[in-house]
């Protein structure tokens, strides 16, 4: 999509604001013509001999009235601008933001956290602010037609001297940003580059503390801090020297009326009206011709705004941006668009799934077997992953995938849970091919998940474990007991309203892994999928948790990633996973027989648990 169709579909996203702003604009640009002609006629009536036209008090008052008319105009032009910018950049973060939430969970994004918001904040900006001065250059233009006519038909050979120069001044002048465009974005790297190390630095005290590399540290923070300031400079330098050329302009226009009319006016050609007419108007034009630039630059970095908003898209097709979708800004009767909503209970995912549900989690069925078949996935930029794994998992099995560090585990359980993209494969539920997107499926009550990498929140151990799920004390309760949380809840100053730190600092690793645990428990699920949730467990703890979960939901199916003996002499079947690939599956004892990386696994383990 080019920049100019962008920016026609966000126009036509809200025809009617845009219309009303434009029309608004032009009539506030136009309106000191009116003011500059009261002006000469003012200076005009100056003259001895020459009667007054109209009255000193009457023009102060037309002037007065003009002024206070602008005014109004303005504010209006604000509310007119505001809501359409408004609207537009809406649009766009709420296409975004749909997008991402659809995209597999591990993939949302193809870039950091820090860098998707300047995405949804900076290239939004951008973009409304470049349709916005749209309007302006339009009204500015028609200011800028109207006064050139009426100064061309007091003297056409005066207004081509006077502004042709000007032109080329501020055109040279625009030419020069593409430069300063450089240097902006050099100190916006430069910034980030401080700002970026700055938050590593807060975030790895204690890893430089231990590897005593205060020294090495503050010397790389000095250097960026140096890129920084010269970098700086010159975007500092470039950008007043711009504007010291624009706001000089309109004096050297001034300049230039007073050199040539000053002849004109002793021959009585040009009156002292004229001459105020041409101060009057060259402001304006002068601006006129800046804020031209201005939009031409703006227009660009719409351009570099839409090509950033592209990549976010992982390939979509950049219409998803201006797809015109309502914002829900209605205050009564606003509807909950439920495809927005990913991975909320009240999804309707089932519809999308090929399962013939009619609507609604409420009709899923009961998990009686999962298979998965041939299940590829690689990642591009390592093209490690997994290849042609198949699953079968039937209701109330314990599935234990093991293998060595980088094997593929985690991998495995997040293709098949659709939080990265299956390059190949099938998964069937019950029989059944799930078609659509797997992560619109495996979603409470179907399925849970705990990640390896615990994520909680800065709010209450409450929150962290409902998050959004409505508040049941007996679910809450027995997922607590589950979890083996008992003991921590005891020590905690305010139990479940303990709020728990920024990424949940204060929790220890263990607590933190019951938290999610928690979390997932909650949901009570046909599916339970723990990705390596006792790496952070003492044996016995692990135990009470496997424990409790067969006494209480003997019937839920769970896929665990783990290498420990508490989960693997608890399996139903073991998966050893090698290379992205199944080497060996059995039951333990079959596997102990059989597979060599298995036994390894399994002393391996065996001899760290003993030394516990
Ligand atoms: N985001 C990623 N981008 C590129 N390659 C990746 C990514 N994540 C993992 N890999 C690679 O894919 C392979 C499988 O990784 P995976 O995390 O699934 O292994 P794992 O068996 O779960 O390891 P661990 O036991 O350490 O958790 C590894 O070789 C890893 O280097």
């Amino acid at each position: 999509m080019s920049t100019f169709t962008y920016m026609m579909r966000l126009i036509g996203y809200r025809k009617s604001w845009y219309i009303a702003n434009a029309v608004l604009w032009t009539i506030i640009y136009l309106m000191p013509i009116f003011p500059g002609l009261l002006t000469k006629a003012f200076f005009d009536s100056l003259v001895p001999d020459q009667p007054a036209e109209f009255g000193v008090g009457l023009i102060v008052m037309l002037l007065i009235a003009a002024a206070l008319a602008r005014s109004v105009f303005i504010w209006f032009g604000f509310i007119t601008d505001v809501q359409f910018r408004f609207r537009i950049g809406m649009l766009i973060r709420r296409n975004l933001l749909e997008h991402v939430l659809k995209e597999p969970g591990a993939k949302a994004i193809p870039c950091s956290p820090g860098e998707g918001i300047s995405y949804f904040r900076d290239d939004v900006d951008q973009t409304e602010e470049a349709v916005s001065w749209s309007v302006d250059v339009f009204g500015m233009t028609c200011f800028a037609a109207v006064s050139c006519y009426i100064l061309i038909g007091i003297d056409a050979g005066m207004t081509l001297l006077v502004f042709l120069p000007l032109v080329l001044v501020v055109i040279a002048a625009q030419l020069a940003t593409a430069r300063l465009q450089k240097y902006r974005e050099a100190s916006r790297e430069a910034t980030s580059k401080v700002t970026g190390a700055i938050s590593e630095m807060f975030g790895n005290v204690q890893a430089i503390q231990v590897a005593g590399a205060e020294g090495r540290v503050v010397d790389r923070f000095r250097g960026l801090g140096e890129n920084r300031r010269r970098t700086m400079l010159k975007d500092k330098l470039m950008t007043e020297m711009l504007d010291s050329i624009f706001s000089n302009t309109v004096n050297i226009g001034t300049g230039l009326i007073l050199l040539l009319a000053g002849q004109k006016m002793r021959g009585g050609e040009f009156t002292v009206g004229d001459f105020a007419l041409f101060v009057y108007y060259l402001t304006f034009v002068t601006q006129f011709i800046s804020n031209f630039g201005k939009f031409l630059t703006y227009f660009k970095q719409m351009g570099v705004a839409l090509r950033r908003l592209t990549f976010m898209l992982q390939g979509a097709p950049t219409s998803v941006l201006t797809a015109h979708r309502a914002l829900g800004l209605e205050r009564k009767g606003a509807v909950i668009d439920h495809a927005v909503s990913p991975g909320g209970e009240s999804s309707s995912s089932v519809v999308g799934s090929g399962l013939g549900g009619s609507a609604g989690v409420s009709s899923f069925e009961q998990l009686e077997l999962l298979e998965a078949t041939g299940l590829t996935y690689r990642y591009p930029e390592t093209g490690r992953g997994i290849e042609d794994i198949m699953l079968r998992l039937p209701r109330g099995s314990f599935t234990v995938v093991t293998g060595p560090i980088g094997s593929g585990k985690t991998t495995l359980a997040r293709v098949l849970l659709g939080l990265l993209p299956k390059d190949g494969g099938i998964v069937q539920w019950n029989g059944r091919m799930v078609k659509g997107e797997l992560g619109d499926f495996f979603i409470p009550p179907r399925s849970a998940y705990t990640a390896q990498v615990p994520r909680l929140y800065s709010d209450s151990l409450r929150e962290n474990i409902l998050l959004g799920q409505p508040d049941d004390e007996v679910k809450l309760d027995r997922a607590l007991r589950t979890a083996v949380m008992e003991d921590d809840l005891a020590k905690f100053p305010d139990g479940l309203e303990t709020t728990i730190g920024p990424r949940g600092v204060k929790l220890s690793g263990g607590q933190a892994q019951r938290t999610a645990a928690a979390r997932m428990l909650v949901r009570e699920s046909e599916l339970f999928v723990f990705d390596d949730l006792s790496s952070a467990l003492d044996v016995e703890t692990e135990e009470k948790l496997w424990d409790r979960l067969f006494g209480e939901r003997g019937d839920a199916t769970c896929l665990v990633i783990s290498h420990r003996k508490a989960a693997l002499a608890r399996a139903d079947h073991i998966i050893v996973l090698q290379d992205g690939k199944i080497e060996a599956e059995g039951t333990a004892e079959a596997l102990l027989e059989s597979s060599d990386s298995f036994r390894k696994l399994w002393h391996g383990d065996l001899e760290q648990s003993e030394t516990q």
